[in-house]
Formats: structure tokens, sequence, C-alpha cells
């Protein structure tokens, strides 16, 4: 019986994406880390690069090049040098979108609850994460803040490390 009209071979198939997700300083200082993570986990994705930095005023020019113009950057590059970001790199078909979906709009006071500037923030100045808007804007972002050695092929991890429920007795 198909409950959903369609059988699940016909769904498309998309290529694997990465994107570019950064828990922004005030996520850091407000202990967000572990909830945003979750959130990414629990919808199927995979973390391939994690790190803790302090973004310096140069690498975040050339991450934001496209609003560095913009009056209100001065409060940006304030805004993101205050304190460390957690830099990460997830991967999943479609992951580009959706995240963009499950972050929210830019202003944390137009975004839905359920989306994670819904639920943590009201200020476009303090909205909580980043996340990469297209598939080519993630691959150079990626390549700003990871090198290629900080970054996991899961492929290449064979070991499963699931443990059956009748294993753990013996
Ligand atoms: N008017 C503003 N005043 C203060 N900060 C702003 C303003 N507009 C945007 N910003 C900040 O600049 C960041 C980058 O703006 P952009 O227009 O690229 O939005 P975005 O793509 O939703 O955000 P991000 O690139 O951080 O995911 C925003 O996330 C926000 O922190």
């Amino acid at each position: 019986m198909l409950l959903f009209g369609s059988p699940v071979s016909t769904l498309p198939v998309r290529a694997t994406e990465h994107t570019l997700i950064a828990v922004k300083p005030d996520g850091v200082q407000r202990r967000l880390v572990g909830q945003i993570i979750h959130r990414f986990e629990q919808r199927g994705f995979k973390l391939v690069g994690l790190k803790m930095m302090q973004a310096s005023e140069d690498l975040l020019s050339e991450h934001y090049r496209e609003i560095v113009k913009k009056p209100f950057y001065p409060l940006v590059r304030a805004y993101m040098t205050a304190g460390p970001v957690i830099v990460m790199v997830w991967e999943g078909s479609n992951v580009v979108q959706s995240s963009r979906k499950m972050v929210g709009p830019t202003n944390g006071a137009e975004a839905q609850a359920g989306t994670i500037r819904g639920d943590f923030s009201f200020h476009v100045g303090r909205n909580v994460v980043h996340a990469s808007d297209s598939t080519e804007g993630a691959q150079r972002e990626i390549g700003l803040w990871f090198q290629e050695n900080e970054l996991l092929n899961w492929e290449s991890c064979d070991q499963d490390w699931t443990i059956e429920a009748n294993e753990d007795k013996q």
C-alpha cells in the first residue's frame, strides 16, 4: 500500500551538499551550541567539521564581502569579533536550502517560531547563527574557515559504533 501516493524510489535524488553553519558569539555566550547542533543532527544531517575560533577582522570582511560596504557593517564586525564563534560544516541532501529554512529570516523579530532565529532571537544584530545562502557561497565560505584536512570524509569511516541492544551484555 502506498500511504503518500508515490513510491519512495520516485523521490528526486539530489547530490550531497555541504554548508557552513556558524554559531555567532551571542549563541556561544548564551550556551545555545548544543541545542543548535541537536537540531541539525535531528534533521539527519552529518557533521563533517567543527571548531571554535575567534574571527579576525580580515576573515570576517572576506566572509561578509557582500555587506562590507553597508552602513551597518561596523556593527556586524563588532558583534562577530566580540567573542568566539563555533563554525561547522554539515553534509546532506539539499542541506543549504534546508538549513536556511531551519535558521529562519535574518531578523529574529520576523522569524517564525520553530526556526532557530524565531526561537532564540528577536534582533537583527543578535541573530545567533549564520547559514550559507547558496551552494556556491557555501563552497567559498567553507574554504575560508576550514583547511581541507579538517573535514571528515564519512565514506572512509567504515566502523559502525552503533551498539545493538544485546551486544553490551557480553
Ligand atoms: N540592519 C542591520 N543592522 C545590524 N546588523 C545587520 C543588519 N542587517 C544585517 N545584519 C547582520 O549582518 C548579517 C549578514 O546579513 P545578510 O544580509 O547576509 O543576512 P543573512 O544571510 O540572513 O545572515 P548570515 O549571512 O549571518 O546568515 C546578519 O545575519 C545580521 O547579523
